[in-house]
């Protein structure tokens, strides 16, 4: 199938966004086995490869009003995360049947990992079989020179050290290192040189005050590549999960950190963890954040909550709707 504006728009076949850069490129590379293997399965489907950053969120808004319902993303976490934004672009327009798949083609590809989804096969088969689940979307409102803006996320937001690691992460593949262990590499620089930021986080009527380490917002669970850093995250039960680490020793960070991959590391003294509906997070210096790893803006103020239900994903998941 050839790529291009003549491919028939309709409603019964799935927009495939395809972000040819995503894993160091080996997305564009694997595309022609990838639409076969779609052909094989009966999936009917046209394509669009993106070819800049942001774009997978204006091939979204276009497929909507083609009339499209039914979207796969092919490439990492940032590019679902640009294809949920173009879906929300008009939050209260969007129609109950819009379904969104992913085939895993990025680096971390930490989204699939909360559905069950195995690999790019499995992802495809599970597309082919059309198990979908609700799934609710998180959004940061956050103040630029601009105005307030608003980014939604379907895995997991970040702010402070996590969204530091994002940046360094973004710095790095710039400069052509886009290989599997460029997160952990800015996750160890990034760590020698980070110095907790001073915040006021208000969540569940409670306010933290002081130095915090980091702040993670999940939807789902995992992020960094396998950590399960919102443990407790259901990615339909209406609530944020934040999971605030203030002030700690980098040693402790050391000693603990295969405490990540397995979310023990909540247990730690200075971690809370907790279901909640809205964030609040003022700072007087301006700090990073990050949503579905991709690096959004420095801001000195984050309201967050979520809109239920929204999206119709396909999932690995026995529970279907
Ligand atoms: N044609 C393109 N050229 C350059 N960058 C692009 C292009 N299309 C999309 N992008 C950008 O590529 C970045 C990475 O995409 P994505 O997150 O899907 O892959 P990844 O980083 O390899 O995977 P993961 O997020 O799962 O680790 C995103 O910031 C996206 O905006």
């Amino acid at each position: 199938m050839i790529e291009g504006d003549h491919q028939i728009f309709e409603r019964d076949k799935w927009y495939v966004i395809v972000n040819p850069e995503a894993a160091g490129g080996k997305a564009g590379k694997q595309w022609e086995t990838i639409s076969g293997k779609l052909s094989t399965y009966g999936i009917d489907f046209f394509f669009r490869f993106t070819t800049h950053r942001g774009h997978a969120i204006q091939l979204a808004v276009d497929g909507l009003k083609k009339g499209c319902s039914k979207f796969i993303a092919v490439g990492g976490d940032g590019t679902l995360n640009e294809v949920i934004n173009g879906l929300l672009r008009n939050e209260d327009e969007i129609a109950n049947d819009t379904t969104v798949g992913i085939i895993p083609l990025g680096t971390g590809n930490d989204w699939i990992k909360t559905h069950g989804i195995k690999d790019i096969d499995h992802a495809i088969e599970m597309i082919a079989h059309g198990k979908t689940v609700k799934h609710d979307i998180g959004y940061v409102e956050y103040n630029e020179s601009s105005g307030i803006e608003k980014r939604y996320f379907i895995n997991v937001a970040g702010f402070c050290f996590d969204a530091a690691v994002v940046k360094q992460v973004e710095y790095a593949r710039d400069k052509g290192n886009k290989g599997k262990f460029a997160y952990i590499q800015a996750l160890i620089q990034t760590l020698f040189k980070y110095a907790s930021d001073e915040l006021k986080v208000i969540f569940n009527g409670k306010e933290i005050s002081g130095r915090i380490f980091n702040i993670s917002v999940g939807i789902c669970n995992f992020n960094g590549g396998g950590m399960k850093i919102a443990p407790l995250a259901k990615f339909n039960d209406g609530l944020l999960d934040i999971t605030l680490v203030k002030k700690i020793a980098k040693i402790k960070i050391i000693f603990n950190f295969m405490r990540l991959f397995d979310g023990s590391f909540i247990k730690l003294r200075e971690v809370m963890a907790e279901r909640t509906q809205e964030i609040l997070i003022e700072s007087k210096k301006s700090i990073y954040f990050e949503v579905d790893g991709e690096f959004i803006a420095k801001t000195n103020f984050a309201k967050m909550n979520l809109v239920k239900g929204v999206i119709n994903t396909i999932t690995g998941l026995d529970q279907s709707s």
